[in-house]
């Protein structure tokens, strides 16, 4: 998937401009940016949700902009921020609506589909959430449902805005961990965080974005660095390698301190 020149924003007032990087399969792309920077936004424009003021979106060349709905759907997965839930519909019934792009709104779910559903559910281990009313199971359940109703679409591409913000610690490593075995399998991924750190532990590469344009693109320890996260974020930050692993980690620390 690629991304040229994108201008996106809402009215015909530029949210972001000029934003341009390809998404290849079976790569992992953490977007880091401030609350209220843009990252939603350009989401949903590379989604086809919005018009894009500028620029376009293509998908193995074509642009994206003709397509129907459906056609979208079959190619890419969204995983929006955890949303409130209206209809008490089962998790198991969210999850199956993922294969909507697949058998279509109205036709009913087959064996495949259902087979497809269940290895999701089990892949997020939350088999034991599919008889539950998605309005009332929590904020992290719900998110991991999402998830799992992304994986049951067997998409090439999966976009997922702040996949971690709702879970808990263990379950946050464990969607990290899921998004690379993901990507392993060839999928091509990209995620919004606001935790520098999962870009380290998951990122082949990370994009910041800073007053609407793209300041930096490239690996990890390239491009997250102490100086990046002070313009981004207005925060002191250390990075440390780690003597065995050298792995890398950020460190904030507190000005009154
Ligand atoms: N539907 C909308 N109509 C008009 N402006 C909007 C709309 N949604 C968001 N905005 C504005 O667009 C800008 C970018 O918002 P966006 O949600 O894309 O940021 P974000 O980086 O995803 O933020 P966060 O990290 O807080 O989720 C913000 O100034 C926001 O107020």
């Amino acid at each position: 998937m690629r991304v040229e020149a994108l201008s996106f924003g809402y009215g015909g007032r530029p949210v972001g401009r000029e934003v341009g990087f390809a998404l290849e399969a079976g790569e992992v792309i953490c977007l880091l940016g401030p609350n209220g920077g843009g990252k939603t936004t350009l989401f949903k424009t590379m989604l086809g949700l919005l018009r894009p003021l500028g620029g376009r979106v293509t998908l193995g060349g074509e642009d994206i902009a003709g397509w129907k709905r459906e056609t979208l759907a079959r190619h890419i997965a969204y995983v929006p921020q955890a949303h409130s839930a209206f209809f008490p519909f089962t998790v198991r019934d969210i999850v199956l609506m993922g294969r909507a792009s697949q058998v279509g709104l109205f036709a009913t779910p087959g064996a495949a589909d259902r087979k497809a559903a269940e290895a999701a559910l089990a892949a997020l281990g939350i088999e034991r959430l599919a008889d539950r009313a998605y309005t009332e199971i929590s904020g992290g359940e719900r998110q991991l449902t999402l998830i799992a109703r992304a994986l049951a679409q067997e998409p090439r591409v999966l976009v997922m805005d702040e996949p971690t913000a709702s879970l808990d610690f263990g379950n946050q490593i464990r969607v990290l961990e899921k998004v690379r075995g993901l990507a392993r399998t060839g999928i091509a991924v990209l995620l919004s965080t606001h935790d520098p750190d999962h870009a380290f532990l998951c990122a082949d590469r990370v994009a910041l974005l800073h007053e609407g344009r793209l300041h930096a693109l490239g690996a990890p320890a390239e491009v997250v660095t102490a100086e990046a996260l002070r313009l981004l974020y207005g925060v002191e930050v250390e990075i440390v390698t780690l003597p065995e692993s050298g792995r890398r980690i950020c460190v904030p620390s507190l000005v009154s301190f």
